[in-house]
């Protein structure tokens, strides 16, 4: 009899225990979610995006030292270098470079249908057209067909490479003329020339353009969901293999929240209009290949949304345009994540340039404007070999350390069909002016992806690097892109917190009703959990 009453007693203990450890981790939650919401309540959307955040914090030692502190993950180099050559050595040479006649035309086909869906035109604003250069502007080497190059025979094969492995050398004779070829990693082909037109980019800046609303949601999440996992958030969570340090939890207030970013699993609860949304962050998983390609990605829109925001119509009455900070920091600076990918983009595409720096000392930068192409030539060279760069940041990514497994080909040949999907989709942008900067930076993206890996996925050899014109104008003008934003992030970055988050700080608390929503939510979370 005692010993029933014992186990009793112990069996009503350890209840107690449990209802305790679950009280306390409602409370810590709880407590958790409130210092949070005073920094990541928004008023600038009508979703409540209450977000506790506990994100690989043991994970990579750089991230813990402070925002951006440390190498820039998966690169060679570290923020404040990065930051340092770009001011004094990079962003002032590729300013130059972008206004050089060869640099500033881009070939592109802006009339295409959306291979998608039907299009549906967006833009708000008369800043959205694109003016085409005509015939008499843009320089005449450029309308002259190619001549071919040199025959393939004469091109040098580097052999014994391991299967799948990425070299970090290109063949020294390198450039032999300006060619048509195709790159397996890009949809649109430059010997389509029918339609194609000639923009001076000068002339049409990457701005605000007004294009909001689904259509341009409807591209980023395609974009996205392209290389993230396939999840439906009704997708039942196996908590086995969840490692809790990662548990992220997002609260709204509309029934559509579903893009809770990439590289998850989610599970939502629902109440009416109220949600919860629970996110194991799975990217541990993810090969290192594919992570990669998010990053660049997310970099990139990381960048067009500084570039709206750096140029941003303030005032449309008095067409006052100008900085939005609001913007600047709702759609990058409070995500830290996003800016780092940013840097990494900004590497990446660095290490691209840096890699193929013979082929391009020895390309023609011919425009018939003898002093200019001189000029173009001399900024090159002064980018490329520059001493600081090659001192301070050698190799500011390693490719050599992707596609090592033994799916390694098959791998490449799976992210490349992916990225040539994203590159289709810039055909579905409904204004424009994105259309043409979406474009243009994806094709540099993709020029980059060819100079790093061009391994061919089939033989396993290494293929000689050979680039289209429009691929280095691409590739320069996309460095310069990224370069900006970096500089933007890093001279507007930290002022542009602390007025937000003194901002945030001042809110007014609250109501009651989103306390009590909040509570239901949570106890609703536990009382209903669900069979896993
Ligand atoms: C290719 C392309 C080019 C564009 N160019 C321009 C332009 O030149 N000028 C212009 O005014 N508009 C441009 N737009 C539109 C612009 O990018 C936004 O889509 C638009 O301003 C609406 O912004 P949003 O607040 O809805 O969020 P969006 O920027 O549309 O983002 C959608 C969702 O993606 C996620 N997200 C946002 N940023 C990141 C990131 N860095 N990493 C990971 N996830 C992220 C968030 O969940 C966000 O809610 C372009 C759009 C596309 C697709």
């Amino acid at each position: 009899m005692l010993k029933e009453e014992e186990i009793d007693e112990k069996k009503k203990r350890k209840g107690r225990r449990c209802v305790w450890s679950v009280g306390a981790v409602i409370v810590v939650l709880l407590a958790t979610a409130l210092t949070t919401t005073t920094t990541t309540m928004t008023t600038t959307s009508s979703k409540i995006s209450l977000f506790i955040h506990n994100h690989k914090s043991c994970r990579c030692s750089s991230q813990d030292l402070g925002k951006y502190e440390g190498m820039v993950e998966d690169c060679c180099c570290d923020y404040k270098t990065v930051d340092g050559l770009n001011v004094e050595v990079l962003n002032p040479l590729l300013q130059e470079l972008v206004t050089t006649p060869f640099f500033r035309y881009f070939k592109v086909k802006l009339w295409c249908d959306c291979p998608f869906w039907p299009d549906d035109g967006m833009c708000r604003l008369r800043d959205c057209s694109v003016c085409e250069c005509p015939e008499n502007e843009f320089p005449e080497p450029f309308k002259k067909p190619f001549r071919g190059g040199l025959p393939s025979d004469d091109l040098i094969c580097q052999e014994g490479k391991p299967q799948a492995t990425v070299d970090r050398t290109l063949d020294k004779r390198a450039f032999r003329g300006w060619i048509e070829t195709d790159n397996p990693w890009t949809n649109d082909d430059e010997t389509d020339n029918g339609e194609m037109m000639y923009v001076n980019l000068l002339l049409n800046p990457e701005r605000y353009t007004g294009y909001v609303g689904p259509s341009a949601r409807r591209i980023w999440d395609a974009v996205y969901s392209e290389n993230c996992p396939k999840y439906a958030l009704s997708d039942a969570v196996n908590l086995d293999t969840v490692n809790t340090d990662l548990l992220s939890i997002y609260w709204y207030s509309e029934p559509n929240l579903i893009r809770v970013g990439c590289l998850v699993y989610a599970m939502k609860f629902e109440w009416g209009k109220i949600g919860l949304i629970i996110i194991y962050d799975s990217s541990g998983e993810i090969c290192p290949e594919k992570k990669v390609l998010y990053k660049l990605i997310s970099g990139l829109h990381s960048s067009i949304s500084i570039h709206i925001a750096a140029d941003y119509l303030l005032d449309e009455t008095t067409n006052l345009w100008g900085q939005n900070l609001d913007l600047m920091y709702d759609r990058v600076l409070r995500y830290p994540e996003r800016v780092r990918n940013l840097y990494f983009t900004f590497l990446f595409v660095l290490r691209a340039v840096t890699k193929a720096a013979d082929y391009l000392e020895q390309a023609e930068y011919d425009t018939g404007n003898h002093t200019e192409d001189l000029k173009t030539q001399s900024l090159i060279k002064q980018l490329l070999y520059n001493p600081k760069l090659q001192t301070a940041c050698p190799l500011p990514f390693d490719e050599a350390k992707l596609w090592q497994g033994q799916s390694g080909p098959e791998l490449k040949q799976q992210i490349q069909k992916q990225f040539r999907n994203i590159s289709a989709l810039m055909d579905c942008v409904g204004c424009e002016k994105c259309r043409l900067w979406g474009k243009l930076q994806v094709h540099g993206l993709g020029t980059a992806l060819k100079i790093l890996f061009s391994v061919d996925g089939q033989t396993h050899q290494v293929q000689p690097l050979q680039l289209q014109r429009n691929e280095v104008i691409a590739l320069v003008n996309l460095l310069n892109r990224l370069s900006e934003s970096v500089k933007l992030v890093r001279e507007m970055g930290p002022s542009t917190e602390r007025i937000m988050e003194r901002r945030i700080s001042v809110l007014p608390a609250i109501d009651f009703s989103t306390w009590r929503r909040m509570w239901e939510s949570v106890v609703g979370l536990w009382s209903r959990k669900p069979s896993l």
